[in-house]
């Protein structure tokens, strides 16, 4: 009986504040039966009726107020339940409008971390920048794109109507025409022998090359780094930069060739201790010792693969009486051309006009003529070389002869220039992996580091 009475006392008081609040019809209900069940044991006490005669009555009576308080508990939890639901769906709501009220930056700090905050800055920085570095070459412009690698390689040609001054190709379009234009259009190349040659071609050029691989949008974001022979003057490096800047771009840097070169390689270890490298270019032969300071003893001559095809074409004027051009000289050059009197004979048929006649003409040539008709260029590149060996303090030297003469650019895949500068200098040497792509190899790790390289960089924004 004593536990039936404290069930009942609880679930009593609550039912009724509930009850005045929102009458709900169960509730209101169990809070009637009970309080009929309480009138009923009132009565039955007051009655005195016999002894067995209560005793079941009694028993009876408190069955069914268990059976009442048990439903009357589970309908009051199930209330309780109810409104703690109701309050979390209020307070959620409370949430929702105060987020929504706030600032999109408020909003932001709340729902990203300072850390957070910090990376996503960063990446949003490094998205909207676009590194480049350009290999401004004689012969071919090469361009390579931070986290994209190289993404163009073009020859370095203009075809252009020289009436109106319009521009009808470029890059290997215009190559192909050399030797085949009508009147009235030439074929020009705006950089010679590594210098700007025309100011307003170059410029031209650039834009266009740069503007095909970078969006518009991202070109005031752009950073180039641009490689340029060791010989030039502070004047020239100036309008090479300058050229650059008028691109759009929002930051210039200019790197020497040789010393991309040596990055190209992989030289770093050689380099701390001593390297030549000698790049072999279309215009330009540079030759420099690095050190990890930077170039210590360079050259720059205006000898290269185009110098040697301009040889080739005078030659077989001069011994076979026959006119060919640029693309010919080119051409044989690859086939059968070599530097080293003791490489095996190779053949070609060459067609072109005959001096004399001015009628067509076929003549074979051989490697040895071509050897010959090179020598006295190889000649200027090894005194070059002694004249740099010379310039270079002893200890320098010392690591030369250990990590021997290292030959890039695509000159430099003639045959037999290896063998012969290792017997005339008494150093080995050897040409590096895809020698043409050394420099840009370099200019692409110098935009990787172009923080350290601060102080062997010529730079303008
Ligand atoms: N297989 C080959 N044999 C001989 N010469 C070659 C060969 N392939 C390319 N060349 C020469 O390589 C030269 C181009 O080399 P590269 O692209 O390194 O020059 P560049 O960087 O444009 O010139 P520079 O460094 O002088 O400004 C051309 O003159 C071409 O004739």
């Amino acid at each position: 009986m004593f536990g039936l009475t404290n069930k009942n006392k609880g679930p009593k008081q609550n039912t009724k504040k509930r009850s005045r609040r929102s009458k709900g019809p169960a509730l209101y209900n169990e809070q009637q039966n009970l309080g009929a069940a309480r009138a009923a044991n009132t009565k039955s006490d007051a009655g005195r009726k016999p002894l067995r005669k209560t005793k079941r009555k009694s028993a009876k009576l408190s069955k069914g107020v268990t059976k009442q308080a048990n439903h009357l508990t589970s309908n009051m939890r199930d209330a309780m339940v109810k409104v703690t639901q109701l309050r979390r769906a209020e307070r959620r709501n409370r949430e929702a409008v105060a987020i929504a009220k706030t600032t999109p930056a408020m909003t932001l700090k709340r729902l990203v971390r300072p850390e957070q905050v910090g990376d996503w800055m960063s990446r949003l920085n490094r998205s909207l920048t676009f590194d480049l570095g350009i290999d401004l070459g004689t012969a071919n412009i090469l361009i390579y794109a931070k986290g994209k690698g190289l993404v163009l390689d073009e020859p370095a040609y203009i075809a252009r109507d020289d009436k109106t001054g319009d521009i009808l190709a470029l890059g290997e379009t215009a190559r192909t025409m050399v030797g085949r234009t009508p009147k009235g259009i030439s074929v020009i190349r705006p950089v010679k022998a590594g210098v700007i040659a025309d100011y307003d071609m170059t410029e031209f050029m650039l834009k266009y090359f740069i503007r095909s691989v970078v969006p518009a949008s991202r070109l005031m974001k752009t950073r180039i780094i641009v490689c340029v022979p060791s010989g030039i003057t502070p004047v020239e490096k100036r309008a090479i930069l300058e050229a650059l800047l008028r691109t759009g771009a929002k930051k210039t840097v200019l790197i020497e060739e040789p010393l991309a070169a040596a990055m190209g390689t992989g030289l770093n270890d050689a380099q701390q201790v001593g390297a030549m490298v000698v790049d072999v270019g279309g215009g330009t032969t540079d030759i420099a010792v690095l050190c990890d300071t930077g170039v210590v003893v360079s050259e720059s001559l205006r000898i290269g693969g185009d110098s040697f095809n301009d040889s080739i074409i005078r030659y077989i004027r001069r011994k076979k009486r026959l006119i060919i051009g640029q693309l010919t000289a080119e051409e044989i050059k690859v086939a059968v051309g070599t530097v080293d009197r003791r490489a095996r004979e190779r053949v070609i048929e060459v067609r072109g006009r005959d001096s004399g006649s001015g009628l067509p003409k076929m003549v074979s040539v051989n490697s040895l003529e071509i050897q010959r008709a090179l020598e006295a260029q190889v000649m200027n590149i090894l005194e070059a070389i002694k004249g740099i060996l010379e310039k270079t303090p002893p200890e320098l030297v010392a690591a030369i002869i250990d990590h021997g003469i290292i030959l890039t650019g695509g000159g430099a895949l003639v045959d037999g220039l290896d063998r012969v500068i290792t017997r005339s200098i008494g150093v080995a040497s050897y040409l590096v992996e895809s020698p043409r792509y050394a420099v840009i190899k370099g200019v692409a790790k110098a935009l990787d580091e172009m923080s350290q390289l601060r102080d062997t960089l010529d730079e303008l924004q």
